[in-house]
């Protein structure tokens, strides 16, 4: 699924002090972030401290007003998101976006639009893997995907962004509107992911679910990096825990 020509260790996407405005109002202030090949970064923070903007900076749906995007080496600042979908950056959004008069199979073949559909061998190989991995959405392929649940839909989008065989996947806020369970179950799917060789930067709210799944983490807060490092370490970080994880005490 993923393509191995990067030796591991190598920085897939590398954001160097990104600012991002809308007109006059800044969301995003002074951002520099990296994520590695094979790594699972988390990106935690309140509501509104730009974590979103920031992924839309970085996939190329509003351009930055400022700083770098660098995504396998090369300056990706001004490309479009459909460029960058095409290098393997690629997002599953806030609010999935799924399409949801389509069946579960169209939004697959959606997905892979950017290797031309499901006509080539390599795609169809691609998208029975995917099935391999949501044997749900495999019982469901006919199914109009708005009619399935919040989880399924939530997978739908994941299976999707992985029809376009990323090199990266960001996933912005998984957990929207989704029971605890389900969000578990969900974090597990992405965690076998990464141990199988996909890199993913997962932009989430519930910094909890994140961090347990994270190799290393980054906290925004006014469109600034709060803070850094091993997920490990962030979550016994009393104020992080204080901010986030609503504990006083790092747990014994
Ligand atoms: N299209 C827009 N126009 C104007 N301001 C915006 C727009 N989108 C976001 N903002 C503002 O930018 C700031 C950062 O928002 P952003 O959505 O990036 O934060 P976030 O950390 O992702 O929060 P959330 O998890 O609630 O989406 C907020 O003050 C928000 O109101």
């Amino acid at each position: 699924m993923t393509t191995q020509e990067i030796s591991p260790g190598d920085v897939l996407l590398d954001i160097q002090s990104m600012e991002l405005r809308y007109g006059a109002a800044v969301a995003v202030r002074d951002i520099s972030l990296k994520v590695k090949r094979g790594q699972l970064v988390a990106v935690i923070g309140n509501n509104g401290a730009g974590k979103s903007s920031m992924v839309k900076g970085a996939t190329g749906l509003v351009a930055p007003s400022g700083g770098k995007v660098l995504f396998r080496g090369a300056d990706t600042t001004r490309m479009s998101a459909h460029a960058k979908v095409g290098q393997g950056l690629v997002m599953v959004p806030e609010g999935r976006l799924i399409f949801p008069d389509q069946s579960v199979e169209d939004n697959l073949v959606l997905g892979a639009y950017v290797h031309g559909g499901l006509k080539g061998g390599r795609a169809k190989q691609t998208r029975d893997k995917v099935l391999e991995l949501f044997p749900r959405l495999k019982e469901r392929l006919g199914q109009q995907a708005g009619s399935m649940s919040g989880g399924e839909q939530q997978m739908l989008a994941i299976a999707r962004g992985l029809m376009a065989e990323p090199q990266l996947l960001i996933i912005d806020e998984l957990s929207l509107g989704l029971a605890p369970k389900i969000v578990d179950q969900l974090m597990g799917v992405l965690s076998a992911l990464n141990r199988a060789g996909l890199t993913i930067l997962l932009v989430e709210q519930l910094a909890s679910y994140a961090l347990a799944i994270a190799d290393h983490a980054y906290v925004i807060a006014n469109g600034r990096v709060a803070r850094e490092g091993p997920s490990r370490v962030l979550a016994r970080d009393p104020e992080v825990m204080e901010a986030f994880l609503g504990r006083k005490k790092p747990a014994a």
